[in-house]
């Protein structure tokens, strides 16, 4: 069996004595998509800073593709692509330009980088646009190029720092086609951190920081099967009557809300239609919604991840902090 893609045991990070990531363990199976969440000043940059050998962990011990990131740096940075939120690209190139001066930074002789760079622009379906410069290039197109030269070296692990922030929604679409494309084909773990919680949906496991400490880990069904209800939305002629109905009859605690009245329910599914059976009044509508990863987020953290998405420090910044 491979190695895991990322292994963290005890990993800490001290800021003038000040833990900025308190003692995380953590494992990333390699060939997964891993969403790595948490809120602002969690400890996030921080973790992949270490991860990605930009800061020297304080205490504890971390390996990346097997390789531990102290003592082996090197072999970690042959192994990791790194994509940025901030863009990199030079805007006066064309895309297959930016690629290939990017190739010739990591020595790679043109005979070997040629057939990588077409592969690559295939992926993210830059192929016929490769003779264009980046400048005249949509937000969308940057990043799948960005995401193209992080992958460059053929890395088993791709580490991205908010892949979609920025970009439309149909965009954002295409970008995770893309992320998916990268494991299936390419069979690269992806590590990225993202604020976009339906998002996260996406990845085959998630992690969720706070203080410095993993708080919660799993698949998304997982993680939101052992947070929270379904809340069921019932719209009836009398909104007070139903919701006394919900509280003797099934036992629930039901809220009346401006657009009808709320049901938390552990089985939303199996309580619709007891409930119109059993219930007195005329119904006029129900609909049922399934717990969300910002449920999960809001009780492991106390805040919703939509509060958290402010003046945050990225990746990039780290080359500009004092380690
Ligand atoms: N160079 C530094 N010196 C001192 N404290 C730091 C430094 N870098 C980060 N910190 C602190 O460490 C903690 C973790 O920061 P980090 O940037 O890793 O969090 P984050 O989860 O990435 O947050 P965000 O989502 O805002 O980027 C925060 O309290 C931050 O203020």
């Amino acid at each position: 069996m491979s190695a895991p893609a990322v292994h963290c045991e005890d990993l800490v990070k001290l800021y003038g004595g000040t833990p900025a990531v308190a003692g995380l363990d953590l494992t990333v199976e390699a060939g997964t998509v891993f969403g790595f969440l948490g809120p602002n000043g969690a400890g996030k940059s921080t973790t992949i800073g270490m991860l990605c050998t930009m800061l020297r962990p304080s205490a504890g011990r971390a390996t990346v593709a097997g390789y531990d990131v102290a003592a082996q740096p090197e072999e970690v940075r042959n192994r990791i692509g790194l994509v940025f939120q901030e863009s990199t690209l030079d805007l006066d190139l064309s895309a297959e330009e930016n690629l290939r001066f990017h190739a010739e930074l990591f020595g790679a002789p043109p005979r070997r980088s040629r057939p990588v760079i077409a592969a690559l622009l295939q992926l993210v379906d830059l192929t016929d646009r490769r003779d264009t410069a980046v400048r005249d290039f949509s937000g969308g197109m940057r990043r799948r190029l960005e995401i193209a030269r992080g992958l460059l070296n053929t890395p088993q692990v791709l580490f991205l720092d908010e892949p979609t922030t920025g970009l439309d929604p149909q965009t954002r679409v295409a970008i995770w086609e893309h992320l998916g494309r990268i494991r299936q084909e390419w069979n690269t773990t992806v590590f990225l951190t993202t604020h976009h919680l339906e998002e996260a949906e996406y990845c085959d496991r998630i992690a969720i920081i706070d203080h410095g400490r993993i708080v919660a880990q799993g698949t998304p069904a997982e993680l939101k099967a052992v947070v929270s209800d379904d809340t069921v939305l019932v719209r009836t002629g009398d909104d007070a009557a139903t919701v006394t109905a919900v509280r003797e009859r099934f036992g629930l605690t039901a809220e009346a809300g401006p657009d009808g009245v709320l049901v938390r329910v552990a089985d939303g599914a199996s309580f619709v239609p007891r409930f119109c059976t059993e219930i007195d009044v005329p119904v006029h509508s129900v609909s049922v919604t399934p717990p969300s990863l910002d449920d999960v987020f809001l009780h492991y953290t106390g805040r919703s991840i939509r509060d958290t998405d402010g003046g945050r420090a990225t990746l990039g910044d780290l080359g500009r902090r004092d380690v």
